[in-house]
């Protein structure tokens, strides 16, 4: 049910973090999974390291804002097909709305929100081609639960959940499910330092009723879920992998 053999993955920002996470169990799950970053040569470093691990992936380079084209290509290079997108480039500029003026709050909205579209809509073809396309976005629970002083990430990310929805209404079929995943608070790289912080810990104790952060490859199961098979019903949902922290009040 859960068996991706046969399958072609690609992970936008699947060179580290979350999106690494996924692809490697993508990847183990049988799927031919290439990960997208900017830079080449550390995606070429991270390939070595899984193959390393016995796990082989392929790589995409480029800038999802300018260069999907190129990317969909070096993707779909080896297979000539692409059945499984998940798109988890997400960048974070947490400043407050004194701080931030319009066309910042802009340049967010268009790495977190409309390159997600544009990002989609170039890899349909594909996905429509696919006897089961999945397109998978990582949204945040940042969709449903603001932070002070952080509008744009939570507008962008709130507009991922939304536009969801949209895609699952307009193109959902027995060819194509359009999810997302909204990740709750993960001990990535990224978030190390907040992590490791101390006076943050009585916080994930008081908020998260696991009473932890996530651990990175938490989060991969739910992209194998919304890969496979066994969510072919499945349209059109956020699924919160949060330890419960947005159920609590
Ligand atoms: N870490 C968390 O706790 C958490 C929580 C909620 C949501 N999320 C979401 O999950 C996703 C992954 O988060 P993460 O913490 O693993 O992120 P990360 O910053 O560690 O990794 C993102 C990757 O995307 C790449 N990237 C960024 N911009 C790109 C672009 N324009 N083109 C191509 N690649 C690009 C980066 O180089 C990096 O490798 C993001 O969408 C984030 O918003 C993360
Ligand atoms: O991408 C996100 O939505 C964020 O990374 C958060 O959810 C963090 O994990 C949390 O804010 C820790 O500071």
């Amino acid at each position: 049910m859960f068996d991706l053999t046969g399958k072609t993955a690609l992970v936008t920002g699947g060179g580290r973090g979350l999106g690494l996470e996924m692809a490697k169990a993508l990847a183990k799950a049988g799927a031919w999974t290439v990960i997208n970053g900017r830079n080449r040569q550390s995606l070429e470093e991270v390939r070595e390291r899984l193959a390393g691990e016995g796990i082989l992936v392929g790589i995409a380079a480029g800038d999802i804002r300018r260069e999907i084209g190129g990317i969909l290509t070096q993707a779909t290079e080896r297979t000539g097909q692409l059945d499984i997108l998940i798109h988890s480039v997400g960048e974070r500029d947490r400043r407050g709305t004194r701080e931030m003026e319009p066309h910042e709050f802009a340049e967010l909205l268009n790495t977190d929100l409309t390159a997600a579209y544009s990002v989609a809509r170039a890899a349909l073809p594909f996905l429509l081609r696919s006897a089961a396309g999945r397109l998978i976005f990582v949204t945040s629970i940042a969709a449903f639960a603001a932070r002070a002083g952080d509008p744009a990430y939570t507008a962008a990310k709130g507009g991922l959940s939304a536009l969801t929805r949209s895609l699952a209404v307009e193109l959902g079929s027995d060819n194509l499910t359009v999810n997302a995943i909204a990740p709750g608070w993960f001990a990535t790289e990224t978030n190390a330092h907040l992590a490791a912080d101390p006076a943050l810990q009585a916080f994930v104790e008081l908020r998260i009723p696991l009473k932890r952060w996530g651990r990175p490859e938490e989060i991969a199961p739910a992209a194998v879920f919304l890969a496979s098979s066994g969510a072919s019903f499945v349209n059109g949902i956020t699924l919160t992998v949060d330890g419960g922290m947005t159920v609590q009040m």
